[in-house]
């Protein structure tokens, strides 16, 4: 398996080690590799769109040349999963987006980018799962909030009390919490089990 996290800003080495903790759990082998420009796309099985600053984060996924062949792939069927900027990254709908910011379009939701507020307004709670019964730590930091699911393709896959933060819609996750800043690597094998 080769996982490339998109490594041009943000907290991808937290999404490297995360993804590393979660393929030994699950006895896969493989590769998780700091991805920067599209010749490292060759043999991929997974992509992971890390938190940062989502404009930052756009604007050199264009500048490196990964924009367009990331988001063909990821129509193709490529698992992905996007976490905080990642999700507004995967989004169709950004409210509060810049002007010259440039979205995947992937995934059937409409976000609000800092919904949460300033980097003072991050917190964790506990955050219900679809799949595990476990309370998982959340961690929002300048979180976007999801404010509608655009289709029926996408289904909730992380409450917050009764809010939706998190989905999925066949090969693609979108959170818009931060599970690499935690131990547990439920949510990362969750992921990783869509490439195997
Ligand atoms: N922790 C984060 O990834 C913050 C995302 C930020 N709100 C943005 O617009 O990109």
């Amino acid at each position: 398996m080769k996982v490339g996290v998109i490594g041009l800003q943000g907290d991808v080495s937290e999404h490297i080690e995360a993804t590393k903790r979660a393929m030994e759990s699950l006895g896969v082998s493989g590769d998780v590799i700091w991805l920067r420009k599209p010749e490292q796309l060759e043999g991929i099985s997974a992509i992971i769109i890390p938190g940062g600053e989502s404009t930052t984060i756009s604007r050199l996924m264009q500048k490196t040349g990964l924009f367009e062949p990331v988001k063909k792939l990821i129509e193709n069927g490529l698992p992905v999963m996007g976490t905080c900027a990642g999700l507004i990254m995967l989004s169709k709908e950004v409210v509060g987006a810049t002007p010259e910011q440039k979205f995947l379009e992937v995934l059937d939701v409409k976000v609000n980018r800092n919904a949460y507020g300033r980097q003072v307004d991050s917190f964790e709670a506990p955050v219900k799962l679809a799949f595990d019964d476990e309370p998982f730590i959340g961690v929002f930091i300048r979180a976007p909030r999801i404010l509608e699911l655009l289709s029926d393709k996408v289904k909730p896959l992380a409450w917050l009390e009764d809010r939706v933060v998190g989905v999925e819609q066949d090969n693609i996750i979108g959170l818009e919490f931060h599970p690499e800043l935690t131990d547990d690597t439920r949510v990362h094998e969750y992921f990783l089990k869509k490439a195997l």
